[in-house]
């Protein structure tokens, strides 16, 4: 009797730890109905056991993909053995609203999932038991180390001051470029172009209105150049741009369109209105040069031939 009472009492503990245990439990026979809901399913769902009980998952919950957990649930009972999904795979089997103070920036709590079969008398799996753990506050860590890697990655390749990628990464996709055409043989042309005068800029308004005109000329750079060109900061204000599927007359029209747009811009800083030009030599790709170095030395031939015929101008390699 005494015996009797010490194992009625702990199974009422066990009942008192699962309810207020912080894993959601919930028990559903094998057509989905709801068995057990603990008090963590019912703090997050605002559902009470009581009026869940019996009631068919799916209908309460129709976010739940039902094809994806009725395979698991089928699985699980089959083999008479767990199931784990975490999530990574899929990040939340209940949508419940996160509500954790330090994680406030994730909209819905993050959950890892078991899936765990529960035999009767006959040692037949009759129902599953499924064990959401809200995993927030790791999956928000994760998130956020994620998104500073991907930041990291992003300021490793590009420039600072322009946005434009930084030389390694434009002269990596040069030789790239290059190898392509030795593959394909398709038209392709390579820009050098420079700031005319540039050292005046800086001795008149200093260095800050300098990098202003910088960026500016990165700006309008991109702004007429299509997604498929790369353009990258070469030097100081020296830049580069690849134009693939371009041959010279075409890289010519692009780089005429950008010398004109930076002729006509006037850069308001807050020392000066500055107005700047460019020079821009052009090489496109012929069976020429041995390498991509030799590609980009015809290039910066063709910008110093431009400088010397009078700057504020575009030439073309061996023309
Ligand atoms: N503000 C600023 N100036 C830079 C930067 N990098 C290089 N420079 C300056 O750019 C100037 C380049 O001058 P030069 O190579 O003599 O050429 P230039 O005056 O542009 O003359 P040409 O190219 O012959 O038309 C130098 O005064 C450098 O100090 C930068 O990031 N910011």
């Amino acid at each position: 009797m005494a015996f009797k009472q010490v194992e009625a009492d702990s199974f009422h503990w066990l009942v008192d730890m699962l309810e207020s245990v912080e894993v959601g439990l919930v028990v559903l026979d094998l057509d989905f109905r709801v068995q057990v809901w603990n008090g963590f399913m019912e703090n997050h769902s605002g559902i009470t056991a009581s009026r869940i009980r019996e009631k068919v998952l799916f209908d309460v919950f129709p976010d739940i993909p039902k094809a994806w957990l009725s395979r698991k649930v089928d699985a699980v009972a089959l083999l008479n053995t767990r199931a784990f999904t975490s999530w990574e795979q899929r990040p939340y089997l209940f949508k419940f609203r996160n509500t954790r103070p330090i994680t406030g920036t994730e909209e819905y709590m993050f959950q890892n999932l078991t899936i765990s079969p529960l035999s009767g008398p006959s040692g037949e799996v009759e129902k599953v038991c499924l064990m959401v753990y809200d995993v927030t506050n790791i999956a928000s860590s994760k998130r956020a180390l994620e998104r500073a890697n991907a930041q990291l990655a992003k300021l490793s390749t590009t420039d600072r001051l322009t946005g434009l990628l930084n030389r390694g990464t434009w002269e990596n996709l040069v030789d790239a470029e290059y190898e392509r055409y030795r593959r394909y043989g398709h038209a392709t042309s390579l820009v050098m172009f420079d700031i005319d005068h540039f050292k005046k800029v800086n001795d008149s308004y200093g260095h800050l209105a300098g990098d202003e005109v910088i960026k500016h000329a990165a700006d309008l750079t991109k702004n007429n150049l299509r997604q498929s060109d790369t353009s990258g900061r070469y030097g100081g204000e020296e830049f580069g741009i690849i134009l693939p599927e371009t041959d010279a007359e075409g890289a010519q029209v692009i780089c005429e369109r950008i010398r004109e747009a930076m002729e006509k811009s006037v850069v308001e800083t807050s020392v000066a209105s500055i107005q700047y030009t460019i020079s821009m030599g052009i090489a496109e790709l012929s069976d020429k040069p041995e390498n991509y170095m030799q590609w980009m030395q015809q290039a910066d031939e063709a910008l110093y031939a431009a400088k010397a015929g009078g700057r504020n101008r575009v030439k073309i390699f061996g023309r």
